[in-house]
């Protein structure tokens, strides 16, 4: 250890026993105050405050804080040097410094944005914009209470003027295990402008496999209930991601974040939830079969179903059957009561298309009805006498029971159903020269499916977006904030309909084109995404640098995308080298000898049993299909007992060992990663095959071994110095 490094380390061991005496000074004097269980109402409050403060103080006294900023503040002096931690924490007396000061706050943005070069920064507080000079920015590592490192990133006047990576290689040489974890100590200046920034747009980020997409998505929203206190509340956000496996792998960042309550869901789970439709819910995982199910099937296009019900011109069917619904909507009739009394149509109408215009015809239907209600009870009042005026009454009942049955549902159920001519009355709700519009496979589907009562996760868009024209959205229905992960499998419709559900466009949207493996639903653009937005109201962000794996995995992934996938964006790679890529073939055809399987699955299993065996707390092994992955698990289970089979209806994540088809594997990571079989018998030459093993390679942290049992694509041919053929020498 040099002199420096010993000082700074003394320095901040004295400063980090400092801390914790205060936190623990703190804690004892909360813990001494009696718990408040009475029903004074100050009382409660004050308890409450207290409470968080306990918790606050218990949760940081392990790792109190992570880093160390001297920032000396323009015509401020002394430089007094900042401590920046998960929480913050308070001095005990009123108006003193604060011992931590929260990573959210806006003074530490300069920790994170501050890039070594610069001679004067500056930082947006609540009064202004406050500039000043670095002198240090230092990472501290505290694990239990203990300093365990303390590396200066800078140092103003010294030897190194850049901020070093150190550190984050440190953090990023980890091993990972079945969780993904907060970066709040080496978040990189290019994720920290996407965290912190404002929240009324909508977000789009483009970023390459492991750029942070989703733990950056995270944080925002742990910044924007900081920053935002009075006007967003965590029981209104919501984070949508593909499926319940993925949703558990994630589920542990915001609780470490210190933020509860936001909902992290499918969008498929949600929509049919608010349209009360899941029982009629076809199992999804009859679409993930249709495409993944069979190696060499075939690459989806824009007639896809999901594709073109969540298009535009979709879209632009589905207003124009709303409007012709709700135009026609007040029955043509007259009302009447009773003998002698009626209210004319045009009166009804009226109500209907004039003074209930500003309502949703769900609205409008209501308040006519409830209108028509009233108008019987008033011409009732005069009625004389008494039996008369009971017999009316019984008789006006039945009548408007029955001419509210005439009146359509407006149910988004119905009318869909009426699109696609799967309902007994068609109303004419379309013209026919619009439903030539719809290909006739999907419409031949789909009118097959909603006769026998079944809807698919591709109708859900449209179902509500119906329900929104139908019925409108209530307030407390709407969102402060919506994360979308992996928004590539999104379509413009889904947006546009999530849209409504927001206040202020307030979303992030994150996905990678590279990884649009569900092209047969999602966006093959940005622009078809930022193109419902104004100019004003979105904002673009792309993230290049790749986190998760080492130089040769990353290498070995841009030459698929070079090969395979035309304009791709190329990811780059922080500095972190590992081992080569190991490229490993075997004889498809031939079975071995004495064994129960073929060749390839001698040779997943030697992969297994040399990758397992190193230190490794996450292997998987990438099929192709689902199929494929049950028949691995199978032959490989007695070798392996602790091999875990995945599925697309999982909800949990264990980590360790696990045998998976490639396309659930997408948004999770692994130490190592084993391609099954990369052989053309399960991939084509096409840009969707391309995808998918891009999305297969880039889920390896340290270790990727691609197995092919005879030749691959050609866009996994020229490797360069990324790989390396055969087994490790062992
Ligand atoms: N600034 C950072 N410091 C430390 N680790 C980071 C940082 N940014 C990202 N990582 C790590 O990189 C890995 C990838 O992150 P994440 O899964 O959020 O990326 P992604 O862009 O959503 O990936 P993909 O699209 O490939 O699923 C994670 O292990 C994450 O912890």
């Amino acid at each position: 250890m040099s002199e420096n490094v010993q000082s700074a380390y003394q320095e901040e061991q004295t400063k980090l026993d400092s801390v914790l005496e205060e936190i623990g000074t703190q804690l004892a004097r909360l813990r001494a105050i009696p718990v408040y269980t009475g029903h004074d109402f100050t009382e409660q409050v004050l308890e409450a405050g207290r409470e968080e403060r306990r918790q606050r103080l218990s949760k940081s006294e392990p790792e109190p804080y992570f880093g160390r900023m001297d920032f000396e503040e323009e015509g401020k002096a002394p430089t007094v040097p900042l401590y920046i931690g998960k929480t913050g924490l308070d001095g005990r007396d009123p108006g003193s410094q604060p011992i931590v000061v929260d990573w959210r706050a806006p003074v530490a943005s300069l920790f994170y944005s501050f890039t070594g070069g610069e001679e004067r920064i500056e930082y947006e507080a609540p009064e202004g914009w406050i500039s000043g000079t670095m002198h240090l920015k230092r990472n501290i590592m505290v694990r239990k209470s203990e300093l365990e490192r303390v590396v200066d990133t800078y140092t103003r006047g010294g030897e190194e003027p850049a901020v070093s990576d150190e550190f984050l290689l440190y953090r990023l040489g980890e091993n990972k295990d079945n969780r993904l974890r907060d970066i709040v100590s080496t978040i990189q200046a290019e994720q920290d402008r996407i965290i912190r920034a404002e929240k009324n747009k909508a977000l789009i980020i483009q970023g390459v496999a492991g750029s942070g997409k989703t733990t950056v998505a995270l944080h925002r929203l742990a910044f924007l209930l900081y920053q935002y206190q009075e006007q967003v509340s965590a029981g209104k956000m919501i984070i949508f991601a593909p499926n319940g496996m993925f949703l558990d792998y994630i589920s542990g960042v915001l609780p470490e974040l210190g933020v509860g309550d936001i909902q992290q869901r499918t969008f498929t789970d949600w929509a049919a939830k608010l349209l009360g439709v899941e029982s009629m819910l076809a199992d999804p995982s009859e679409t993930l079969d249709f495409w993944f199910g069979r190696a060499g099937g075939p690459a989806p296009d824009n007639e896809a179903p999901g594709r073109f019900k969540g298009s535009d011109a979709f879209r632009s069917m589905l207003e124009s059957a709303a409007a012709a619904l709700e135009v026609s909507g007040a029955p043509e009739l007259e009302f009447s009561p009773w003998e002698e009394k009626t209210l004319p149509y045009e009166t009804i109408l009226h109500w209907y298309a004039e003074e209930y215009k500003h309502y949703s015809a769900a609205g409008r239907k209501e308040r006519v009805l409830a209108r028509i209600h009233r108008w019987i009870e008033m011409e009732l009042k005069p009625v004389k006498p008494e039996t008369l005026r009971k017999e009316y009454k019984k008789k006006a009942a039945q009548r408007e029971k029955a001419y509210a049955k005439k009146w359509p549902d407006f149910s988004p159920l119905t009318l869909y159903k009426q699109i696609f001519g799967a309902a007994k009355d068609t109303r004419g709700i379309l013209p026919s020269e619009a439903l030539e519009a719809i290909p006739a496979s999907v419409l031949k589907s789909t009118r097959k499916d909603l006769k026998e009562g079944r809807i698919r996760e591709e109708d859900l868009p449209a179902l509500l977006y119906l329900h929104l024209l139908l019925n409108g959205v209530e307030g407390a229905e709407r969102f402060d904030h919506i994360v979308i992960d992996e928004a590539q499998d999104f379509s413009p419709l889904q947006i546009s309909v999530l849209d409504r559900f927001v206040r202020g466009h307030s979303f992030t949207i994150l996905g990678d084109l590279s990884q649009g493996i569900h092209a047969y639903k999602g966006v093959h653009a940005w622009e078809e995404m930022s193109e419902l937005f104004g100019e004003e109201e979105t904002s673009y962000h792309a993230l290049t640098r790749s986190y998760r794996s080492t130089l040769e995995i990353i290498g070995f992934a841009n030459t698929i995308l070079s090969g395979g996938v035309p304009n791709a964006i190329e990811a780059v790679p922080v500095f972190r080298s590992g081992n080569k890529v190991r490229m490993i073939e075997f004889n498809p055809k031939m079975k071995a000898e004495n064994t129960e399987g073929d060749e390839g699955i001698l040779a997943a299993a030697k992969a297994l049993r040399l990758l397992w065996g190193r230190e490794h707390k996450t292997v998987s092994l990438l099929t192709r299909t689902q199929e494929q992955a049950a028949a691995l698990h199978e032959a490989l289970q007695s070798e392996f007992p602790e091999l875990n089979l995945i599925d697309g209806n999982m909800t949990q994540y264990e980590g360790g060992l696990s045998v998976l088809p490639l396309h659930l594997s997408k948004g999770l990571e692994f130490d190592a990663v084993v391609i099954a079989d990369a052989g053309l018998q399960n991939y084509g030459e096409s840009e969707w095959d391309a995808k998918m093993l891009y999305v297969g390679c880039t889920r390896a942290l340290h270790e990727l071994w691609v197995l092919h049992g005879g030749a691959t694509p050609t866009f996994l041919d020229n490797q360069g110095e990324w790989s390396e053929a055969g087994w490790p020498k062992v």
